[in-house]
Formats: C-alpha cells, structure tokens, sequence
C-alpha cells in the first residue's frame, strides 16, 4: 500500500511541529505508524528517543505491533508506544523521590477513590451517592484542567463550589497519606513537575526527541500541557485528529485544543487529508452530510475512491428483545449464506448497559462475541480483594486497601474493631496498618479482637518481607493466599459451586500474570512487585478490553470504545431519541456531541451498516414507546432503507426469527 502524496509530506515533515487534520478513515493513524518507521530507518532517530501516545491500550498494542512488523523488533526495541497515562506513570515512577513520593504507590481506581471521598465528607454529603459522584466529577475536572485546590477555591463563586474544594483538598491531602494516586493524577503530577523544574525538563526532553500522537482532539488541558512540556522549544512533533471526532469533552477534553496548537507554535505545518480508504461511498456520504448538522471551525473534504455500496438499512424490533434477536437472525443469516467470518460484524452501543441483551441473544444461540469494556476482570470482587492484598503489601499506608481486607476473608473483626484501629491512625496519624500493629491497641480491644488483628498484622508483614526478596515473591503469594484460606472461603460464600470455580479460576490467571511479570521473559526484565502492582492497577483502570486472542467472534462494544477502528459489517443498536442521543444530552443542549458520537459510529463502518432500534422498551418498570434518533432522520434518505412498519412485514420478520435459522444453520453445517 502506497501513502498518497499528502501522507507522504506528513511523513516526511520532520523538523517542526505538524498537525494532520482529516476526516474519519482517511489514514491520520496510518501515517503515524509509517512515520515512527521513517524517522527510525531514515533519519537516523533511535527507537528509545521516540514516544507515540494514543488512546487505548489496544491501539497502542496494535501500533506497536505495525511498526514491529515494518520494520523487524530489534529496531523498535526501546520504542515507547503508549496511552497518555501510561506515559504518566511511567514518568512519576522515575521521579518519585522528586515529586516527594515513596515508591510502591497505590493506583485508585474509580470505587477507591469513590470510598475515600465517602469517608471525608460526613457528615455533610451524608453517603449521598449522586453528590459524591458529582464531587468526584468536579475533582477530575479541575484536575483536567490543572488546578490545584487552592486555585479551585479562589475560583469558586457559589458555597456549593466552595465547600467542593474544601473537600478536594481534603481528598488530595489524604491522598498524600495513603501514597495513592488516581487516574488524573498520573497525568497531573507529571505535567506539574515538568513545569516547575528544569532540570526534570531537560531530561525528558532528551528523552522523547520526537512525540506523536494520535486522536488529539480528545486531549484535555493537562495532556496538551504534557505534550507542549515534553516537546519544548525544539516542537519536533506530529499531532492527529479529527475535531469531528471528538466524544471526550465531558472528560475534560478540549477540541480547541487544536486552534490552541496553531496560536502556541506559529510555524505549525497543517496538512489535511481528503481521500477516505475505509468506507464504501454510501457510507461516507452519510457520515459526511450527517457532521454538516454541526457548526464547523475547520473545512475538510472527505472523498472515495471505493465502491458506492448497499444502502443503509434500518430495521425495528417489538422492543429489546426482538431487536437482539434480529440482530443476531441477522449475522447467523449472512455467516451461512454469505459465509462472512463472525468477526467481521460488530454491534455498537451508546452505554455498556444496553450490551446484556445482546449478549444474551448471542449466547442462547452459540454465536462466539468479545466484548470490549463492560465489566472488566478488575471490577470483580475477588479480584479486588486480591488486589487489595497485594497493594497493602508494596504500601503499608494503603487505608483504603486495608479497610476492603482486614476481614475478608472473615476474621472476627468487625467494624467497631475497624474504628479503634481509625481513631488510633488518628492519634499517631499514620495509616491503619501501622495502627493496627500497635501496642496501644491492646487496650482498646478485646483480647481475641486483638489477637485477629495481630495475626492479620504479622501475616502481611512477614510476606511482604518476603516479596522485598525478588526471587522469593511469587511463592510468598502462593503461600499467603493458602494461609488465609482464600478458596475454602470462595466456596464457603458463593451462591453456588460454579460460581466458586469460576471466581477461584479468576484469582489463579491473576496470580499467573503477577507470577509472569515477577519473573520477566524475553521481552520484559523481571518487575518488582511494587511495579508489578501499579502496572496492573493501571491495566485496570483501563480496563482489561484486550487482552484474549482474537478469534471469529462478533465484536460488542460502545461507540466510545470504537474510536479509530474499523468492521466490514457494522449495527449501530438502540437508535432511539434518549438512548442516541442520550436523554442527559438532549436536557443539558450538548447534541452536537452526540452527533459526532454518531458519526464515529457511522465512519467505523466499511461495507454495510445497519441501524436498529425497540418500538417498545422497558426502563424502570415502565414502557416506552421511543421515537427513532433524529440522526435517521438527518441521513440523505436516498440511501437509507426504512422497513416498513406494516403487519405483513412483521410476519416477514418472524419467518427469519431465530428458529428458522437455526434450522438454516443447522442445514449448512451438515
Ligand atoms: N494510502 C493508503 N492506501 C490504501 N489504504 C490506506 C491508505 N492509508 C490508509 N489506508 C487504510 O485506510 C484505513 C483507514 O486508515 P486509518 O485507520 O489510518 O484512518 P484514520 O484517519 O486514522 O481513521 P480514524 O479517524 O477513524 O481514526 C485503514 O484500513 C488503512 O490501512
Ligand atoms: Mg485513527
């Protein structure tokens, strides 16, 4: 495959800062892989003086893998391809001591961060769970938006704003204590650091000589500072994106972002790309017509060379049901007679709770599927207990950690127990664990409260002893989670045996990757546990979207998470005003939004895409009879299919319900 001419120029501009600003599938990410290739091979960059940020762990995979291909893995050694708080983490684990941190940090995720917030704010919010989140919402925004809470205070105007960054110092402050970090820390403290101290700059810019990165309209405020901190005054970068294409800015994220680069660096090249390679005309030409719905800042052309292709159709289901099973009729349908691989469709929804229905239509009928997001490993709860134990072991001051297993599994310790221990951490101010450990305890508590508590101390303190000896890490785990009866107590509490089985299956492949990463291979050195920890909390926090190998199976996953990818088949699912755009949008005026959310959707497609949607839905006990999304209606309708909404259709549709083709299937397959 051979770059066009304008891919070529921004290959090729090396010197200087460049922005390559295009359409949906018009190769922006290609030209990113060809470029790290061309300045490894032709300019003479080592691999280890080049970092590319992008959006997902999966696209930084895919990336590294591309250029891995091109170009034979001992020029990438060294190669830092990674999403911006990966970049984040990596530089807070280099500069601890400079950003006055111990090594063996917590990583918080959402519920951790969630519960700490809970315990500081009574007895105001009162466990009041919408508050909290709102108040967790406005922490990442001003993190995102790099202020501190000092500055967060000075700029608050109402009481309600006020008493917010009161709480988020509070929130920072007991941070600090625990040694935790959250998910905007790892772009935050960065970014504060490389600002005020030179010395710090100076080797990180030595460091990454040339950055890229992908989907830059989905950068917020701090990431654009992390960027502009790291390339300095020399600005040898290349930035992607597509403002059409930006479905983040409730994370904080600026499409300005990309009128900011042309102010902050005058000599910015600006290239655009015109020609799409993914979608057939059809397709592109709704995307196309449906973006000229929003105001634009920038002109762009999009064209095709490929195909006009099949209109696009819309189909209805009675309600959610029928329309998964549609679905589903569907790709059984076109498998066995066109004899298209299941891989080749994905379903694409607007939030993770409208995936089960899917899934269920897809699993009574034996069609393998991946789903990407949704609930991930990490958010299991034996996995969050192990996890537990493993971050107390690398951080003592882990409260939150301590709190989620001081009994679990059941130790006879109970919460008055937990509230001696807090009221001591209180007095000596330190963290639970070394309270836990103290002598003054023991007149605070009964003599077998006391006792459990010990024991508890002992075991943790003597494994993670253990761990500090690298070699010995892997089996000091084992040993711990024999010693606490992990699995009898699986077995003990869950609501039947498969269910242990599979939670205790669970435990055994995530001690198999910590027993991995301890160990190293080839390709990685040997971690220690404490890093072994934060890479995995940061996985976590990612979620575990991508790991498995990929087979012939139907892809499941959001349209956020769809950004940058592409399907041969595509069905854009729950095409209904409240679902897209989302009812929340519609109150608060941010369709636009939505609208580009569509149009990611739209542009994932290459050969043919349907839309679907309930004529009746259940939500919240009651049934709604939704109106198709205004999207349909904005499409050019020359090429879009409505199926009629007569009765005779419907009793089409059912002689393609699912029975029937279960009998096709059966029939082809024998
Ligand atoms: N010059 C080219 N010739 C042929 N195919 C190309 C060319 N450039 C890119 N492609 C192909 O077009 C498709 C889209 O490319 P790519 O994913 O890089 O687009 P993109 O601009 O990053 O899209 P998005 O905005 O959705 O992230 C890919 O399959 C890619 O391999
Ligand atoms: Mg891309």
């Amino acid at each position: 495959m051979l770059l066009n001419p304008r891919q070529q120029e921004a290959v090729r501009a090396i010197t200087g800062p460049v922005l390559v600003l295009a359409g949906a599938g018009s190769g922006k990410t290609r030209v990113i892989t060809e470029k790290i290739a061309h300045l490894i091979t032709r300019c003479g960059y080592p691999a280890k003086h080049i970092a590319a940020v992008t959006f997902t762990n999966k696209a930084a995979k895919e990336m590294k893998e591309r250029v891995g291909q091109t170009l034979g893995r001992e020029y990438t050694r060294g190669l830092t391809v990674s999403t911006f708080h990966t970049l984040g983490l990596t530089i807070i684990k280099k500069e601890v001591t400079q950003l006055n941190m111990k090594a063996g940090f917590s990583l918080f995720d959402d519920q951790d961060s969630l519960a700490l917030l809970n315990a500081l704010t009574e007895p105001e919010l009162d466990g009041d769970k919408e508050l909290l989140k709102r108040l967790q919402h406005k922490i990442g925004q001003w993190k995102n938006a790099m202020l501190l809470p000092d500055q967060a205070l000075a700029q608050a105007q109402t009481d309600d704003d006020k008493l917010f960054a009161e709480f988020y110092r509070r929130y920072q402050q007991n941070m600090r204590a625990c040694n935790a970090l959250d998910f905007d820390d790892l772009i935050l403290l960065p970014t504060l650091l490389l600002r005020t101290n030179e010395a710090v700059r100076q080797r990180w810019q030595q460091k990454f000589q040339y950055l890229l990165v992908d989907e830059y309209q989905d950068t917020n405020t701090s990431q654009y500072e992390l960027v502009r901190l790291l390339v300095g005054d020399q600005a040898n970068f290349t930035v992607v994106g597509d403002d059409d294409q930006s479905i983040y800015s409730w994370r904080g994220a600026q499409p300005q972002n990309l009128a900011l680069l042309q102010r902050d660096f005058p000599q910015l090249q600006v290239i655009k790309l015109e020609q799409n390679y993914r979608s057939h005309g059809r397709i592109l030409k709704a995307a196309n017509i449906l973006i000229e719905n929003n105001p634009h800042v920038f002109e762009k052309k999009l064209f095709s060379e490929m195909e006009y292709g099949v209109p696009l159709r819309v189909i209805y289901g009675r309600n959610e049901e029928h329309e998964a099973e549609r679905v589903v009729a569907e790709i059984v349908r076109r498998r066995f007679l066109e004899r298209t691989p299941y891989s080749q469709f994905a379903l694409l929804y607007r939030g993770n709770h409208q995936a089960r229905i899917f899934e269920k239509a897809l699993i009574a009928n034996r069609i393998p599927y991946r789903m990407t997001g949704g609930q991930s490993f990490f958010a299991r709860a034996e996995i969050k207990d192990m996890m537990a134990y493993l971050r107390l072991l690398v951080n003592p001051t882990d409260d939150t950690a301590f709190i989620r297993i001081i009994n679990c599994p059941k130790r006879g310790i109970g919460p008055n127990t937990v509230e001696r221990i807090g009221e001591l951490a209180h007095e000596l101010h330190t963290g639970l664990l070394e309270a836990a450990n103290h002598q003054a305890l023991k007149t605070r508590l009964g003599a077998r409260e006391f006792q459990s508590v010990q024991y508890f101390c002992q075991l943790i303190q003597r494994c993670a002893r253990r761990c500090d000896h690298q070699p010995e890490a892997a089996s000091a785990l084992f040993d711990l989670l024999k010693t606490i009866g992990y699995e009898e107590w699986l077995y003990e509490t869950s609501p039947s045996v498969s269910a242990a089985e599979m939670r205790w299956k669970n435990i055994n492949e995530l001690m198999r990757w910590v027993s991995d990463m301890l160990k190293g291979d080839a390709e990685h050195e040997p971690l220690s546990l404490a890093d072994t920890v934060a890479k995995l909390c940061l996985r976590d926090m990612m979620s575990r979207q991508e790991e498995a190998e990929q087979g012939d199976q139907v892809q499941l996953m959001t349209l956020h998470a769809s950004k940058g990818l592409e399907f041969p088949h595509v069905f854009m699912v729950g095409m209904e005003e409240g679902l897209l755009p989302h009812q929340s949008s519609i109150d608060e005026n941010m369709v636009e939004e939505e609208r580009r959310l569509a149009y990611v959707g739209i542009t994932r497609a290459q050969q043919s895409l349907t839309f679907t949607m309930a004529k009746e839905r259940r939500q919240y006990g009651d049934t709604l009879r939704p109106e198709p999304s205004r999207f349909l209606f904005e499409l050019p309708q020359d090429d879009l299919e409505w199926e009629e909404q007569t009765i005779a259709t419907e009793a089409q549709q059912e002689q393609t319900r699912l029975s029937g083709i279960a009998l096709l299937r059966k029939a082809m397959e024998d």
